[in-house]
């Protein structure tokens, strides 16, 4: 029996493609009904439920006769347009035989990245679950642009956990478990638990299974269970037909265990939701202090910058080699830069004056990486 999974009072549950749809590519309603009395019974148990669902794509392409998920982003933000409606429809129906109503909540990158717009996720989600309602999440892929898009709702459903304070996340795929290699090889062995990575190290993430449907394979959803878990919040892997075992708590699937207690809401974002608008390359020495010292960055410490961003934007610090070693929120903008780099506050107060003796990335604004 696990007991993080069993005490667990909010629930956040993703579940993908192709778990949803069928061999031919349409909307499978029996796998939803299937889905849909699961997480009534977890309502009915007191428990408080997101579901973060995919399919939208997949449940388009019946309907506009388009053979197999399509490439070219056009095609998909018209198949999830179509399909998502389907989608919701349909789960408003199942759920509607338990008495549950349900909210959809379409979010993009910068509804769950930048603060000002992952508090209203925050208080539209919330309001939902006082009142009842299940909310039903998905990317809001009719108006996603390649840049701006998760393309995988695993770290989106990891990121909603974090948003709404989940005390677990179940990710049901179509395969049963994290294996040590591609499930459909006879030599791979299931992964019953993840305490560490180091619990990961030998183990072959790959591709999609499902051809066509699914997306990411296991790669995101390792992704996923790694931020969920570094925000203190256990993860339950496994196929959606042993969701109600994995929620009541058997040993089915994989249990990633939170690696940590929760950090501060306000770093974990700045780790891991936000992306970063610029670069700043850091001296060896400067690096030694931000990450063994925890010090402040200093505009003495830096060698170079790239990106256009303006005081307040996040960024991250990188070594010689150009590797990440840190992120925070910077005090200038992108073009005031380049003449404080190599010197030290003192001097640049004194010739440009008192505004120019602040940090360049405060230590409390600072998530090392
Ligand atoms: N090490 C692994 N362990 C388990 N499954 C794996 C592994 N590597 C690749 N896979 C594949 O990942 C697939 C699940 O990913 P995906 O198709 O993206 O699912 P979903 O649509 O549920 O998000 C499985 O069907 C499986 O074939
Ligand atoms: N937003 C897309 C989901 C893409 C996605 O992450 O799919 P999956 O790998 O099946 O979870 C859709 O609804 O089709």
């Amino acid at each position: 029996m696990r007991e993080a999974v069993t005490s667990a009072r909010r629930v956040v549950v993703k579940i993908g493609s192709s778990s949803l749809t069928t061999a031919s590519g349409g909307l499978d309603t029996a796998r939803v009904d299937a889905l849909a009395d699961v997480l009534a019974g977890l309502c009915a148990a007191g428990r408080e439920v997101v579901l973060v669902s995919s399919g939208a794509i997949a449940a388009g392409l019946a309907p506009l006769a388009i053979p197999r998920r399509p490439r070219d982003l056009a095609t998909q933000q018209a198949a999830a347009s179509v399909g998502q409606g389907l989608l919701i429809g349909r789960y408003a129906a199942s759920l509607a035989r338990h008495g549950l109503t349900v909210g959809q909540v379409l979010l993009t990158v910068d509804d769950v990245t930048r603060r000002a717009h992952y508090r209203n996720a925050y208080r539209t989600l919330r309001k939902l679950l006082d009142m009842r309602a299940v909310p039903i999440v998905n990317e809001n892929d009719t108006v996603a642009t390649e840049e701006i898009r998760f393309g995988d709702n695993d770290r989106l459903a990891a990121l909603v956990a974090a948003l709404v304070h989940a005390d677990l996340l179940v990710l049901l795929s179509d395969v049963d478990a994290l294996y040590t290699g591609d499930p459909a090889r006879p030599d791979t062995r299931k992964v019953t638990d993840v305490r560490a990575e180091t619990d990961l190290v030998g183990i072959t993430l790959g591709r999609a299974g499902k051809a066509g449907v699914g997306t990411g394979g296991m790669v995101t959803k390792v992704e996923a269970a790694r931020i969920a878990t570094g925000f203190g919040i256990p993860v339950v892997l496994t196929a959606a037909p042993l969701a109600a075992a994995a929620l009541a708590g058997d040993e089915v699937g994989t249990l990633f265990h939170p690696v940590r207690q929760r950090p501060t809401a306000r770093l974990f974002w700045l780790a891991h939701a936000t992306s970063p608008r610029g670069r700043l390359h850091l001296d060896p020495g400067a690096v030694q202090a931000v990450v063994a010292r925890r010090k402040s960055l200093l505009p003495a410490g830096i060698t170079a910058v790239d990106g256009t961003f303006t005081a307040g934007d996040p960024v991250d610090l990188v070594d010689s080699s150009g590797a990440p070693v840190a992120r925070g929120l910077v005090n200038y903008d992108a073009v005031e830069l380049p003449s404080l780099l190599g010197r030290s506050t003192v001097e640049l107060a004194a010739a440009l004056g008192p505004g120019y003796e602040r940090e360049v990335v405060h230590r409390d604004d600072l998530v090392l990486l």
